[in-house]
């Protein structure tokens, strides 16, 4: 293979929250890397998922829902979403047929982009063909983005035609990273995401928004591997929730990330969990800091 036929760049999947953008590059790559949820900011990171083929590479990029900034977190989070659009080849914009139409702040900073925009009409699986033809119809006038896709990121709709344009705008370029290389995340960060998912699916209101992991220990052994993770909340009265009556909610996150676990590492998993209140560390820099949000 000559290098020169060779294709390989960065895409950045960006959009407002649950529009189902971890989905879509889950379903991309073809593994779960990003964690899903049905609440609104589960994406945090800036989550790179790489697909390689013999004559390519695509690098994708997850990106925190976009939303206005209301504490440092979010600050952090907008800035991943930024450096992202900086470093993309090509930008998949994702909306879904639920998105109001108040996509203003969205669309200025897309304004600028001088790469490809293809704009992704998601979850078309719950949508009419008339609906379809008006969102497509809004989109184009609002945006003109390079191409207007549908897809169905959950069932596959449209998944090989978006691959099929994606390959054809990306750029012919040697390969950025090894090509066994799945993510540029460690594994230590999968461990803490999968924790994350299950607070997200067994508290409610605040608390998921409250709660951020971090693995403290992360120990391979030959037929096991040993993890010790701390949960931090923002206040007391989030650690008596988290934990939970005789601790029981808590051993149910711990029960369920551990099965996850096993089944991503393939190993059987000892998952060690404490919750421990870092008052305000959403607006703490110097927790942000330790909790990875800064690039
Ligand atoms: N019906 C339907 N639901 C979908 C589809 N794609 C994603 N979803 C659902 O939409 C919800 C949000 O999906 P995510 O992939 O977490 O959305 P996101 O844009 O990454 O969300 P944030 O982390 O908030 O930015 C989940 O409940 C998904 O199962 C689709 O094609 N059809």
């Amino acid at each position: 293979m000559a290098e020169t036929s060779h294709k390989a760049g960065f895409v950045s999947i960006v959009g407002k929250p649950n529009v189902g953008k971890s989905t879509l590059m889950n379903a991309l790559v073809g593994e779960k890397l990003s964690i899903i949820t049905s609440k609104a900011q589960t994406t945090r990171h800036r989550i790179m998922g790489i697909l390689n083929g013999d004559d390519f590479q695509v690098v994708y990029s997850d990106t925190p829902g976009i939303i206005k900034p209301q504490y440092a977190l979010h600050e952090s989070m907008m800035s991943f979403v930024r450096t992202s659009l900086e470093d993309a080849d090509v930008i998949l914009f994702v909306t879904d047929i639920y998105e109001k139409h108040d996509e203003d702040d969205v669309i200025k900073r897309l304004q600028h982009a001088e790469v490809p925009i293809l704009l992704l009409i998601n979850k078309i699986d719950q949508t009419t063909e008339e609906e379809l033809h008006e969102k497509v119809a809004y989109w184009e006038e609002k945006m003109q983005p390079t191409e207007i896709l549908p897809i169905s990121a959950l069932h596959g709709f449209g998944l090989e035609h978006l691959f099929a344009r994606l390959l054809h705008y990306l750029p012919a370029h040697p390969p950025y990273f090894p090509k066994d290389e799945l993510t540029d995340k460690p594994e230590r960060f999968f461990v803490s995401e999968m924790i994350r998912e299950k607070i997200f699916l067994n508290y409610k209101k605040e608390i998921p928004y409250s709660c951020e992991v971090v693995v403290e220990e992360f120990k391979e052994e030959e037929d096991i591997i040993r993890i010790r993770a701390e949960i931090s909340v923002e206040r007391r009265s989030q650690k008596g929730i988290v934990i939970g009556n005789k601790g029981e909610a808590l051993k149910r996150v711990g029960t369920q990330a551990r099965i996850d676990m096993e089944a991503f590492f393939q190993k059987k998993i000892f998952l060690d969990l404490y919750v421990r209140v870092n008052e305000n560390w959403r607006t703490d820099q110097k927790l942000l800091r330790r909790f990875g949000y800064s690039e």
